[in-house]
């Protein structure tokens, strides 16, 4: 049978984010890679994007995997745990051939995972899809059984999509609010700044141009000096200005509070989800 190494359990949008970028960074040759996804059509693009081995076998995929990473939805959680059951998922008294099993669903709670899993090493983690560009961020949480060379193979693989930062388990809910669902966030607000430039007049393309570029500048930015939200935005509003003008109608549409109250929405809705 072929050793593979990494198993990935669910070819969907976040899982392709991150095998692709695995793959791109060389991590893990598509030689060494396996997806599980029972959509034939996602299975074509997958093994033809990346030329990764397919299958519709969740078993075949754990069965072979040094490191088998769950982003299935929450709610199939429970047909992925029956169709696993049993495995053996390398069993042994060296923990360095034992599968660590890393899963992205939000909310899932490790207790949920290593009770089914039968107490193997679980890795429960936050991903984001900017991951697709190595630009993401990672929140991670081990769980009882993991070794250090476990959690250094999740790192690994987390480290090459991004930025990985460890937090208690629950935080997560949290993170997944913040970051998980964010890209969400600044994509309407990118989308909705280029509405603006358009409904000011602006061509579209340049509006969108303006607008992604404001983002992404702003952050790179904020990022590089380490200079608080708040001081640069007294920066930019010149006193009478056109800057003030435009926030104090963000202020009354309650811009902020939006936010704060998007992301304390999401992080409820993990909870939900992990119930
Ligand atoms: N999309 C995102 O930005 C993020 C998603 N996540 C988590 O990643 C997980 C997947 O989310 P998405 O990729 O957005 O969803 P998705 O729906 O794009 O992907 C899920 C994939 O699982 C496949 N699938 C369905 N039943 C299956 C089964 N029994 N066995 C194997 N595969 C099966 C589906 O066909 C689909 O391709 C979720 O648990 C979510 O909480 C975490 C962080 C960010
Ligand atoms: O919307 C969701 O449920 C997933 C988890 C974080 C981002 N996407």
């Amino acid at each position: 049978m072929t050793e593979f190494k990494f198993g990935l359990i669910g070819g969907g949008v976040m899982g392709e984010a991150l095998l692709s970028r695995l793959i791109a960074q060389k991590i893990y040759s598509p030689q060494d890679a396996i997806v599980s996804e029972p959509q034939a059509q996602r299975r074509a693009v997958l093994q033809q994007q990346y030329g990764v081995e397919v299958t519709d076998d969740n078993r075949k995929a754990a069965e072979v995997s040094e490191v088998l990473l769950l982003a299935v939805k929450p709610q199939i959680l429970d047909a992925v745990i029956s169709d696993l059951a049993a495995l053996s998922l390398g069993d042994t008294p060296n923990p360095e051939s034992e599968t660590v099993i890393i899963s992205i669903l939000a909310g899932v709670p490790l207790s949920k995972l290593e009770s089914a899993f039968l107490h193997r090493p679980v890795v429960r983690v936050m991903p984001n899809t900017p991951a697709t560009v190595g630009a993401g961020i990672s929140a991670i949480a081990a769980g009882k059984a993991v070794k250090p060379d476990h959690l250094e193979r999740a790192q690994n693989i987390l480290g090459a999509v991004g930025e990985v930062v460890e937090v208690p388990e629950s935080l997560l809910d949290a993170v997944t609010g913040l970051s998980g669902s964010g890209p969400a966030y600044v994509a309407l607000m990118v989308e909705a700044l280029s509405d603006g430039g358009v409904a000011a007049g602006l061509p579209r393309a340049i509006a969108s141009k303006l607008a992604l570029q404001t983002v992404l500048g702003t952050a790179e930015l904020l990022q590089q000096t380490g200079m608080h939200p708040a001081e640069l935005k007294d920066r930019v509003t010149s006193p009478g200005g056109t800057t003030i003008a435009g926030v104090g109608k963000l202020e009354q549409a309650a811009f902020r509070s939006a936010l704060i109250e998007a992301v304390k929405a999401a992080c409820e809705r993990s909870k939900e989800l992990g119930r």
